[in-house]
């Protein structure tokens, strides 16, 4: 089985960007700020570092990790090398959550930061032959104005990459309803709407974000188990979730992986997607992640592809590009 996901075509449709920078990377840019930065500059001490007591403490540790990166040389870098690390693991096209407002507010000019990305998007498709596409997300802890900047930068700079707008960040004391307005323009403009939701709170802030923010995925949602008329609703509107099993136990939004709700939103017949989120923080891969799953949901190899064509036809991709990886994938199934 191991062997078989290695190998296996995948897609990732939701793993954040900082959030994704390998040890090496995350320990040579603490190095350059040393002193002036709590992230040890020495890989080996990251694992300690990244042992999160809580989702509070999560989102600390990463917007130090955030506090990083100063301009848009190192945007680029971390960028390109977040995809070759995907690309080493088969992964063919990835939505690739990025936040803008943290980079702004750190003194990156928005413009710098599109084109950083889409230098490395398309050295990327280039060099590793991966998709690249971004979801913009509102940092939820930092209110209306992250709100109004994200769709700012969203609209005016319009990077070509630029397929979804997103939420993350805190969900307590963070009520989905006050972003509709900035969600709104941004479908309007053609952007797809995926927030999270239910990760840390209940079903309710999923309801809302379906609600109020129209959207077409969401991030998480495991809350959605704990209610059943929430499940059938996102089964029959065809609402997937996008789930990282690995994440839920290291932030402790889930006590540990044998209590993971996928099995019951799986049966409950919710559409489902299996991703990494942050894979250095949490100490796992996409790989992992499919192996993980694979035991949750005790799956052969058949249904382990079945996930990742799962994943596909969930994603934002168009149709014809959908349709070469799906091939892509049953090619890769019936192999001799
Ligand atoms: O699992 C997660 N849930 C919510 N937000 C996350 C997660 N991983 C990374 N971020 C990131 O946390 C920052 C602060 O809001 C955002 O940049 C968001 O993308």
């Amino acid at each position: 089985m191991t062997s078989f996901i290695a190998g296996l075509p995948k897609v990732e449709l939701h793993v954040h960007h900082v959030g994704s920078a390998s040890p090496r990377i995350v320990a040579e840019l603490a190095a350059r700020h040393e002193g002036r930065s709590p992230v040890p500059a020495d890989p080996a001490a990251l694992a300690d570092y990244f042992a999160f007591r809580d989702f509070a403490h999560f989102i600390e540790v990463y917007l130090s990790v955030v506090d990083l990166i100063r301009d848009d040389e190192d945007v680029r870098t971390l960028t390109y090398e977040v995809a070759r690390e995907l690309a080493r693991q088969q992964v063919r096209y990835a939505e690739l959550t990025v936040t803008p407002y943290s980079s702004v507010k750190r003194g990156i000019a928005a413009k710098a930061f599109c084109e950083a990305i889409e230098d490395a998007r398309r050295g990327a498709r280039r060099d590793f032959g991966i998709e690249l596409r971004w979801c913009f997300d509102i940092p939820g802890e930092a209110g209306l104005p992250a709100a109004e900047e994200t769709l700012r930068v969203a609209l005016e700079e319009r990077p070509d990459g630029l397929i979804s707008f997103g939420l993350g960040g805190p969900e307590v004391g963070v009520p989905r309803p006050q972003f509709k307005p900035y969600f709104d323009q941004a479908r309007a403009a053609g952007l797809h709407s995926a927030p999270h939701a239910g990760e840390t709170t209940g079903p309710e802030t999923i309801w809302s974000a379906v609600r109020d923010l129209d959207a077409e995925r969401i991030g998480h949602g495991i809350s959605a188990a704990q209610d059943p008329e929430l499940m059938a609703y996102l089964a029959e509107h065809g609402i997937p979730l996008e789930i990282s099993p690995t994440s839920n136990v290291r932030t402790r939004a889930v006590a540990s992986i044998e209590e993971h709700p996928l099995a019951v939103l799986v049966g409950a017949g919710v559409q489902v997607s299996i991703n990494s989120d942050d894979p250095p923080m949490f100490g796992t891969t996409i790989e992992e992640e499919y192996a993980v799953a694979a035991r949750l949901l005790d799956l052969d190899d058949a249904g382990v592809a079945e996930l990742a064509r799962g994943a596909v036809r969930q994603s934002f991709l168009d149709p014809a590009g959908k349709e070469a990886l799906i091939a892509e994938i049953d090619a890769y199934q019936n192999r001799a």
